[in-house]
């Protein structure tokens, strides 16, 4: 490729960068186009743009140096500036215009708004009714209000039916009465409850009539409107320092007999009448739905989190030297070495995959919000199951990356410097907010059991279970050579998920004839399924890699795209290392496949990751500026170690 074409190259970079841009074969900003969408991918450089524009904006120090205190001030300024200039920078109503801005501005640590947009708003969106959403939604969205989600327990996350936060119904003054009984029933985690929200969604068990009808959802004022201070009959605060997210204040809540209108329980789906009739929803778990939500986009936010550390580990891999490969030459760059190119390749294969899957989860969300505004629940079952396993085989496998990313580095990986820390501690904490990751793959376990019974009645399931009616293949897959063409490795890899999937409904089966109770056998199968869960989910991740890189139409960015294609199949197939080949043909473009991603420096907050690859004189810059060298000797030195130095001197001279 000529290097013009290379939207990456910029002069006075580090020759080594540049080095590596001239050996494209693609134009990166084409594959930007591919990866995030060319809409997204345009938008996203004119938001970097804007935000360049707009010093307010930009950080005061690195997050790094900052304490907590700090960050959440840090946070709270940006969303107040921001709040300014956002109309003019993004259309509100697109998500991922706005989740970008935000991660340009704020960053991924957290901020007081997350829970806001994420969950509260969406909650209101698929929750409320009409006259409800013209009371809140209009003021949520207009930032006159800032709420968050409240249902995870001292006690209980996972299991919500145990929920034990109670609602219950007060016929006479029509009202309800919420109540955290317990200590283990005080709400803990919802992000920015702490000290940020005023409202919150809580997630109460209903009780009407001694009558337990399960978890529904309440709208509750936190906080006075005008003084911010707590309402009367509720205790809040924050629950402390986390892993990461710690620019957010995740919090702590407890309701003692406060009595909310009738009209503060949710009732789009599910309500209450006024006597106490109770009207059921036309699905049981449409209370669910705000999750449902944050899983279908959780699957781009974790490919944009493994892109941040894959495209910082790549470009310092290509400024750090170190050792030989011909003893009689100088020094290779370390992405020369065939292990680190293993170490980091798949992943980025898998950066690509896990994005494409996340625009896909996102569609099919919209398209079942549609089609359940129109009175229609049929996709909901589909949806949950395709969202559940791909939050959790997502996460986990971003995490996996991250943290090789991370090992890529070396020593200064380990330096805040890299930045590669947090965002390990953000990509993890997605393993187990919206749903444990062992647990969702349950769920998607239930639903693929259910498939195989429906295959056993002679019935042919379709959408993305269909493979599981196709007849198997005899022989075994020792003879299947991957590099037939991608539809061979499909049937390949369709032929390992549908073994399993039947091995461990057969093995349910078993358990239940032997006699053990349904929940028993379920149990002691739940390894076997999980297995089966992840096997689907990665089929599908692969099929929709491969279905999205038929339709590319510059040849260019589809060479490389297959080139990456069949690294994952193989990769995935095997489950070991790519083959030398794939590594040999993905290493000219290693610098430009991550430079498609357009992370700008601000986003990264990395020093090994820089666009221009300034990297050492940088790593001292960053050194310099820690506040323990604001002093030559530390206060505390003084106090404590030196003492104990001149004590053991004086001691040895005696
Ligand atoms: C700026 C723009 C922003 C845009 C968004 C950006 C997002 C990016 C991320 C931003 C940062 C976010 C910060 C972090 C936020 C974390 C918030 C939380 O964790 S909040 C807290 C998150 N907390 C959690 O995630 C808690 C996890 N726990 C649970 O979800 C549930 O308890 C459960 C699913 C495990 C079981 O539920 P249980 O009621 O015991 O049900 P059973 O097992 O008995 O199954 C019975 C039947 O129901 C079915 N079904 C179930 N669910 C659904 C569904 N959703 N639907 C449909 N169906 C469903 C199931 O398949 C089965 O069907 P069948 O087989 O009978 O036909
Ligand atoms: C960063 C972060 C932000 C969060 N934000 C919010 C928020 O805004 N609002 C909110 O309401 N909550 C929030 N949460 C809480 C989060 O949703 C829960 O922590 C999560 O759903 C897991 O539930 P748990 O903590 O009860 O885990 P547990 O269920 O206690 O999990 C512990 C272990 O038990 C296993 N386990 C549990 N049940 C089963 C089962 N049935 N079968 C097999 N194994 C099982 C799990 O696999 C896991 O290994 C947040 C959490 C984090 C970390």
């Amino acid at each position: 490729m000529s290097a013009h074409l290379n939207a990456a190259l910029r002069e006075g970079d580090n020759p080594e960068l540049t080095e590596e841009r001239r050996k494209a074969t693609f134009d990166t900003r084409k594959l930007a186009d591919e990866f995030f969408g060319s809409h997204l991918a345009r938008r996203r450089r004119e938001i970097a743009k804007a935000i360049d524009a707009i010093p307010e904006l930009h950080d005061t120090k690195p997050l790094p140096f900052m304490t907590r205190e700090e960050k959440v001030e840090e946070a709270a300024r940006k969303v107040f500036t921001l709040s300014k200039h956002i109309t003019d920078i993004v259309d509100l109503s697109n998500n991922r215009e706005t989740q970008s801005l935000n991660e340009m501005v704020i960053g991924i640590e957290g901020m007081p708004i997350s829970l806001h947009f994420a969950m509260f708003i969406p909650a209101l969106q698929g929750q409320a009714d009409d006259e409800q959403k013209r009371e809140w939604l209009d003021r949520a969205i207009r930032m006159e209000i800032i709420g968050t989600y409240a249902q995870t327990e001292l006690g209980h996350g996972t299991n919500l039916r145990m929920l034990e936060t109670t609602a219950t119904y007060d016929k006479q003054n029509k009202e309800f009465i919420l109540n955290s009984p317990t200590l283990t029933s005080l709400k803990w985690w919802p992000g920015n409850m702490g000290k940020s929200c005023n409202y919150a969604i809580v997630v109460a068990n209903l009780i009407i009539d001694d009558k337990l009808l399960g978890p529904h959802s309440f709208m509750v004022q936190l906080r006075d409107e005008n003084s911010h201070e707590t309402m009367p009959n509720i205790q809040i605060g924050d629950i402390g320092p986390k892993m990461a997210y710690n620019s957010s204040d995740n919090g702590f809540l407890k309701l003692s007999n406060l009595r909310i209108p009738r009209r503060n329980m949710l009732m789009k789906h599910a309500k209450v009448q006024e006597d106490g009739t109770y009207k059921k929803p036309p699905h049981e778990k449409l209370a669910y739905s705000a999750m449902v939500h944050v899983r279908s986009h959780m699957i781009t936010q974790h490919a944009m989190l493994l892109a941040y550390a894959l495209s910082i580990s790549t470009r310092y891999s290509c400024i750090r030297r170190q050792g030989y490969i011909d003893p009689k030459k100088d020094e290779v760059k370390v992405i020369e070495y065939q292990t680190q190119q293993h170490r980091l390749f798949p992943h980025i294969a898998r950066a690509y995959a896990f994005a494409f899957a996340g625009t896909e989860s996102i569609r099919k969300f919209e398209i079942m919000k549609r089609s359940l505004e129109a009175g229609n629940i049929e996709l909901i079952a589909d949806l949950h199951a395709l969202t559940s396993g791909l939050k959790a085989v997502v996460t986990y496998l971003a995490g996996q990356g991250i943290e090789q990313a991370r090992q890529a580095c070396g020593g200064h990986g380990y330096s805040m410097a890299s930045y590669m820390g947090e965002i390990y501690g953000v990509g993890i904490a997605g393993c187990t907010y919206e749903g444990e990751n062992l647990v969702m793959m349950q769920q998607l376990g239930r639903y693929l059991i259910k498939a195989v019974k429906s295959v056993k009645e002679g019935k042919k399931p379709t959408g993305y279970v269909a493979y599981l009616a196709h007849a198997g293949q005899r022989h075994s897959l020792i003879d299947c050579r991957p590099n037939e063409g991608y539809a061979e490795h499909i049937r390949a890899f369709e032929h390992i998920a549908r073994r399993q999937t039947f091995r461990a409904a057969e093995r349910l089966q078993k358990y239940e004839n032997s006699g053990l109770s349904t929940e028993q056998a379920w149990n002691n199968c739940t390894v076997e399924l999980n297995r089966a869960s992840r096997l689907h989910t990665r089929l599908f991740i692969a099929c929709n890699f491969y279905e999205r890189v038929l339709d590319v139409e510059d040849m260019a960015v589809r060479e490389v795209l297959e080139d990456l294609l069949h690294l994952h199949l193989n990769y995935e197939l095997i489950d070991i290392a790519s083959y030398a080949l794939e590594a040999k043909k993905i290493r000219p473009n290693a610098v430009s496949l991550v430079d498609s991603w357009e992370i700008t420096d601000r986003e990264h907050r990395s020093v090994l990751g820089r666009r221009d690859g300034h990297v050492y004189e940088n790593l001292f810059k960053w050194a310099k500026s820690s506040d323990l060298n604001q002093n030559d000797v530390l206060p505390s030195h003084k106090k404590h170690l030196l003492p104990m130095m001149l004590n053991a001197r004086k001691q040895s001279k005696l």
